[in-house]
Parts: C-alpha cells; structure tokens; sequence
C-alpha cells in the first residue's frame, strides 16, 4: 500500500525495519529517531524521502530549506500534529494535539503567560525551589562519612522539577523536596515514568489509532492520575475566578486572567477558553514541561560530572553573579555565555524531544524541490539526525560547548539547532524550561564539585521512549559541598 503511495508522488521510499523493528519499540530499545536516522543516512544528498511507520506514509524532510517552508513560510499548510491519543478526554484538548482555528485561538490566548516579564517574576519561585534543593544535599553531605552527597539523578532532578511546576503552574507548595513521597510527588512520578503497559499502548496507539481510540477507548494516563491533577486544576481555577485567591503569579492566575479578558471583549471575538481548555492547558504544561526540563538538567550534570575543566569554566563564570544566600537575577543569568553554550551543546546533543511532526492539512507543492504532500499525511523533522550531522556540527559524537561558540554558530544555519521546535508552532514554554535548567546547573557547580561514581557509566548512555530521549536509569552521581561556600545560611 505504502509502496504504490510513494510511487504515485514520485517519493523515494526507504525502508526502516531492518534498523528500527517494532519490537525494539515495543520494549524501548530504540526511538523512533533512530528509525529516521536510519532514512536520513540512507538518503544521501536527496532531500526528502518516504517510510511507513507503523503503516503510516510519512515523508522525512533532511533539506533545511524545505524544513524552514514546512515549519514558517508555508506554516498554513501544515498547522497541525498527528492525531494519536485521540480518545483521551483530556488529551484532546491539549494545546499539543488542538488542531486548526482553535489551536490558534488557545496559543493566542496562553501565549503572554509565557513573555519575558511574566518568567521573570517566576524567578523568586526558582530561586526558592534551589535553595531548598542545595539545602537538601549539603544535609546529605553532611551526614555521611565522606562529607559526600551521592544522588540517583532522576528522582533528585525530578523532585526539584515537580517543586517549580506545581508552584509555577499550580500555585502549591508540593514540598517533594522535604518530602518525596507525598501524594503530589508520587501521582507526578507516576505520570512521568511510563509502566511497560503504558509504553505497549503507545505503541498499539502509533499502530491502530482509530481502533484503539475509537473502539477501544484507551487511555493512556492512569485514571487516579489524571482525576487528581484535573482536581487540583479545577479547584485552582474556580477559587481564582471567584477572587477567593488573588495576586497569585503561576500560570493558572494568568490563565484566569486571559478568560476574564474574554469575558470583557466577549462580542468582539470567539471566547476559546472554556473551562475544559482551561484545565487541558495547564494540565498540557505539566506533561510538556516536566520530563524535558527534567532530561536536559540531568543530561547537563551528567556531562558536568564527567568533564572537570568544562565544570570549572562554568564555575567560574557562574560564581560571579550568585548572591551570597544562593539566589540568582533573571537579568544577569542572561548574561551568562558559557553557561548558554553549555546548555545549547546539551539540548544538539540530548534533545529530550528528538523528532518534530506536523501534519499536512491542505495538499502543498513545492515547485523547487518538487515535493508533492497529500492532505493528511505525516512530516517528519529528524532533529536528532540533524543536530548529530557532521555537515553542521564538526565532531557531532563530540561533547563540546564550543560548537555554540559565535564563530562556530556563524557557520551553519540556524535551522541546524531546534531543541525547542521551529516556527509558530515551536515550543511555548522554551524561556520558563531554560531558565529553570539554569537556575539549577548555575547553583548545584556554584556549591557543589559534581563528579561520577563508580557505577556510573561512562561515556553518556541514554534510553528511548518514543521521539524522547532520557537519561539512564539509577545514574548515580556525587556532590561534594565546596569549602569556602558551604557557611552559607539559608
Ligand atoms: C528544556 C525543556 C523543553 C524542551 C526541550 C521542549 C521541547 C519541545 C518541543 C521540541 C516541542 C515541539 C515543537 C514543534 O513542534 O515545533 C514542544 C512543544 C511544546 N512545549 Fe516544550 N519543551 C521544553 C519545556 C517546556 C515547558 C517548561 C513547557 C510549559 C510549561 C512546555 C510546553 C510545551 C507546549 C504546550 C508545546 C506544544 C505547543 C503547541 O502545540 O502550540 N515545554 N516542546
């Protein structure tokens, strides 16, 4: 079916099982950038190519300049994402997966929580958030025999992680810190770390997704797991309509906000905030902000931990703007080159969401390239492939910040770096994930020497779930309180 499809638009089409088989997806062996790279190697100097994933025809795009129609200039044609995931209530009116004109209407509407301003104000919950997370590991440090705190980076990560959120978005105190074993912790966890059982249903979902969301009506989040964040959202949401809390700075109170806006210009345009939209939304950040921002701090530490000179140069730099009680200024974290180079060498490296997708919703031709798409069918923006092309990134196995240098960045195209996604669909909460990562490396070097132990692994492994790319499971890593910085009070 898929060959007499390619066939009729003239697409090469590659085959990726012999690379990628089902069941290495089935068991998280491999992603499914593994499989586009497989077509992107494969390709050549061709600049677009056919495969069917899961019995779908998808065309993978490896021309940058056809990637910048796709995502920008012909943005109209293709505004939308696949449609998996179809049958969860929540799901599908989240952000992510909203399609056409209401997609519009609801980004316009969430967008200005997300202006520099308003992420600057989230700065005290940061800063708060990391003292009590350095706090943490100099108690650690300092009851064990070596003066040494070693951590599991994922539950350590993701605890800071679910603190920031649930006071950012939520606008609680979820103390997973002080306490990881509350119920808010553990649903967050939960949610965060798919079960063997949930992993088999994406892979059913990618396979039969009418069936499985039609007929069958999978879900995918547990049930427990989402009454009880839509319970807190919902809650959240009535007691800020209502003015029984106020001048609150998480992403619900601006939520509200927008809505009462609405209100006021009801007449003038369509009101998409319903109160659904509303607790899909902010429940759409929570999913969309927890495990990437969570991968990139650990990748960050990890390669850290392992390279002492690149530790010391970022040390060095960040030591100049922490405050004497461990808190940092937005504008002067700004400011911060290497720690940016870092961060970017990280994300090329580690994108914790390796494959874009856009779904084409009127059939598009374009007469340079020659490239006919059908309404309907997939693209595939192989990030992880063109982050690891030796073309733009000299050395790309290479860990090094050098690659973000501004005469290495001059070289290649822009169009070479999309961690955070491409065009008016890109991500919408790229300035609020980097600064939190920031706000995280910058304090764990300025108070800790970060260093592997002997179950680390090195050089950097990494597993696969979908289009994500995670850290390893039980990465242990050690922090060692440095002398002169360790009286200071909190
Ligand atoms: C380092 C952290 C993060 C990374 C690497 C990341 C990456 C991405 C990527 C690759 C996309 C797809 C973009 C595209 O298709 O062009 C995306 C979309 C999205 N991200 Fe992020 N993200 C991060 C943090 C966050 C945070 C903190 C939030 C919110 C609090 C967030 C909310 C979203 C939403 C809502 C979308 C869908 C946007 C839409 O469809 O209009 N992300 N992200």
């Amino acid at each position: 079916r898929s060959k007499s499809f390619f066939k009729k638009y003239g697409i090469r089409q590659i085959d990726t099982s012999a690379a990628v088989s089902k069941l290495d997806i089935f068991l998280g062996r491999k992603g499914l950038p593994l499989a586009d790279d497989f077509a992107y190697q494969t390709m050549g100097g061709e600049k677009y190519c056919g495969v069917s994933e899961m019995g779908n025809n998808m065309i993978i795009i490896k021309d940058l300049e056809l990637l910048k129609k796709i995502l920008i200039k012909d943005f109209d044609h293709f505004v939308d994402r696949r449609d998996f995931l179809d049958s969860e209530r929540t799901f599908k009116r989240m952000l992510p997966s909203l399609k056409g004109d209401e997609w519009k209407g609801v980004r316009a509407e969430v967008i200005p929580i997300f202006k520099t301003g308003k992420i600057r104000k989230m700065m005290e919950i940061f800063n708060k958030v990391g003292k009590m997370w350095v706090a943490d590991f100099k108690e650690k440090a300092a009851s064990s025999r070596d003066g040494s705190a070693i951590i599991e980076a994922l539950p350590t990560v993701n605890a800071y992680t679910i603190d920031v959120i649930a006071s950012a978005i939520f606008g609680i105190q979820s103390e997973t810190i002080k306490n990881p074993n509350s119920t808010f912790a553990k649903m967050a966890t939960k949610m965060s770390e798919p079960s063997k059982w949930q992993l088999i249903k994406i892979v059913f979902f990618l396979q039969f997704p009418k069936f499985a969301s039609k007929v069958l009506q999978m879900q995918i989040i547990d049930e427990d797991v989402r009454n009880y964040f839509e319970g807190i959202l919902e809650q959240g949401l009535k007691a800020r309509m209502s003015g029984s809390i106020e001048n609150r700075n998480d992403v619900l109170q601006l939520l509200v906000e927008a809505k009462k806006n609405e209100i006021k210009n009801a007449g003038e345009k369509k009101q998409w905030l319903t109160e659904q939209v509303m607790i899909s939304t902010a429940f759409a950040l929570f999913i969309a902000g927890f495990s990437t921002t969570s991968s990139t701090i650990i990748f960050a530490v990890y390669a850290l931990a392992i390279d002492q000179d690149m530790q010391d140069e970022l040390r060095n730099e960040v030591d100049k703007i922490v405050r004497t009680d461990g808190t940092l200024d937005y504008d002067e974290l700004s400011t911060l080159v290497y720690l940016e180079m870092v961060l970017c060498e990280v994300l090329r490296k580690y994108p914790p969401a390796a494959r874009l997708e856009r779904r084409c919703v009127k059939d598009y031709k374009d007469s340079e390239s020659g490239l006919f798409v059908q309404e309907g069918v997939t693209i595939a923006i192989p990030m992880y492939s063109i982050h690891h092309d030796p073309k733009y990134y000299e050395n790309p196995e290479k860990f090094d910040p050098e690659h973000f240098n501004p005469k290495n960045k001059a070289k290649r195209s822009s169009y070479a770096y999309m961690p955070f996604g491409i065009g008016p669909r890109n991500c919408i909460g790229l300035r609020l994930g980097l600064v939190q990562t920031k706000v995280a490396i910058a304090q764990l070097v300025h108070f800790f020497r970060i260093e592997p132990t002997k179950k680390t692994p090195i050089p950097i492994e990494h597993t696969w779930i979908g289009y994500g790319m995670i850290p390893p499971k039980g990465l242990e890593l050690k922090l060692t309180p440095i002398k002169n910085k360790t009286n200071t009070s909190f």
